[in-house]
């Protein structure tokens, strides 16, 4: 039983919960690791080109049996953010000179969020600008994107981090107050990977000069907007709530936690780290909110001057994963020689989500499938034989 509970959350494993600083090292290695995990024989079905079935594809399918773990003492050096002046100048051209700033209401934020992911996949993949650096190209089945959404209070923080990840001053000027759009605030491009950051003022501090009518809707509007970012990051001023709290941030920080949303994924950041003298109150802090569900994550962060923002960096980066998948335990058995056999199928609606999770030539499904692989080994402390397969809803 215990078997069939820890194979059926798998899930879990690559949304690791709330307190999982705690094991961060670990993570870490088996993250650096997971990138150097090259198929060893990966059979091509011959048939493959034959069958439209995506189903049916080899690529999609991993197998412990074809794969051999790496050294885990060969780490890479991390990249360094790059800031992509050129994107983020085309998605705002495109994104926020049209008629946006007219608030409407539902239909218009999704649109407003179709035409952004559409914007940015077409500006990484128009060609370059006549200035614009030559050094990435980006197919469209590889590209993927992932919407922040951040959250605080004002002066929690949320541009020097933001600056910070992105490597580049986000221009101070071009953020307004009163006002419920949705600024980009930075946009983060990692390889194949584009993370765009928003800023979602007018959740909290709503009273600015609004008439009531006005400042109701702006506010039902700017909840509603944000049900839309793959990522929710509540952020705070940890100093300040250990000197000062603010019961207004206490409760943002309750209600974004209160219930886990299984379309997006929130973490929590405790902003401020370095101006925080006994480092035991941090702790004290993280036992304040540790009962609160929706959070996958806490992190403990400096974004002025950068501690634990590269922890959040790759954490986010593995986000690419979409979310929503169905996880189906297929077969599971234990053999004679006391190993586990165990089959899963992860099961997606779209195809582009299912693109994604095979990754190139099956690159993503296996890196999945070597780290469930080695949890379940480490779970059960024994050999097991893990097939994964990746399946479109038929
Ligand atoms: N010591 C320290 N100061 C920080 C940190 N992050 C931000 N600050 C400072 O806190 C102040 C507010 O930071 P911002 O990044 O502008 O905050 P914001 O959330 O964008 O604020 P609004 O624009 O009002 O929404 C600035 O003076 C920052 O320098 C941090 O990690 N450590």
């Amino acid at each position: 039983m215990k078997a069939l509970r820890a194979v059926t959350s798998l899930s879990s494993l690559y949304l690791p919960q709330a307190h999982t600083f705690y094991h961060h090292h670990h993570h870490h290695l088996l993250f650096v690791r997971l990138f150097s995990v090259q198929p060893q024989q990966r059979q091509n079905d011959p048939d493959d080109s034959h069958h439209p079935d995506p189903n049916n594809s080899s690529e999609s399918v991993f197998d412990s049996a074809q794969f051999s773990i790496p050294d885990t003492s060969s780490s890479s050096t991390p990249q360094q953010p790059t800031w992509d002046v050129n994107h983020r100048q085309r998605v705002e051209r495109m994104f926020f000179n049209n008629d946006f700033h007219q608030d409407k209401f539902k239909e218009e934020e999704e649109r407003r969020s179709r035409i952004l992911a559409r914007a940015l996949l077409e500006a990484a993949l128009e060609g370059p600008d006549e200035d614009a650096d030559h050094d990435q190209e980006v197919k469209e089945e590889d590209q993927k994107s992932l919407s922040v959404g951040i959250i605080g209070a004002p002066n929690a923080g949320k541009s020097a981090l933001t600056n910070f990840m992105v490597g580049t001053k986000v221009a101070a000027v071009s953020r307004k107050t009163n006002t419920t759009t949705h600024e980009v605030l930075g946009v983060m491009t990692r390889g194949d990977t584009q993370i765009c950051f928003f800023d979602t003022p007018g959740l909290m501090f709503n009273g600015r000069g609004y008439l009531y009518k006005d400042m109701k809707v702006r506010v039902e509007s700017a909840w509603s907007s944000v049900n839309l970012y793959d990522v929710l990051m509540v952020i705070f001023d940890v100093h300040r709530h250990l000197t000062r709290p603010d019961s207004r941030v206490i409760r943002l920080i309750k209600h974004m936690g209160a219930e886990a949303n299984p379309k997006q994924m929130r973490i929590l950041c405790m902003n401020k780290v370095d101006l925080v003298e006994k480092k035991k109150d941090l702790l004290k802090v993280t036992e304040q909110f540790k009962d609160l569900p929706g959070y996958e994550r806490v992190f403990m962060i400096s974004g002025l001057k950068g501690s634990g923002v590269e922890d959040l960096t790759k954490y986010l980066m593995e986000k690419e994963i979409p979310y929503g998948i169905e996880h189906r335990l297929v077969d599971w058995k234990e053999l004679r020689d006391g190993s586990l056999r165990i089959e899963q199928h992860l099961i997606t609606n779209k195809l582009s989500q299912r693109k994604i999770l095979v990754g190139k030539n099956g690159s993503k499904i296996g890196r999945i499938g070597i780290e469930a692989n080695e949890e379940l080994r480490s779970i059960f402390k024994r050999d097991v034989h893990l097939i994964l397969q990746v399946r479109l809803k038929a």
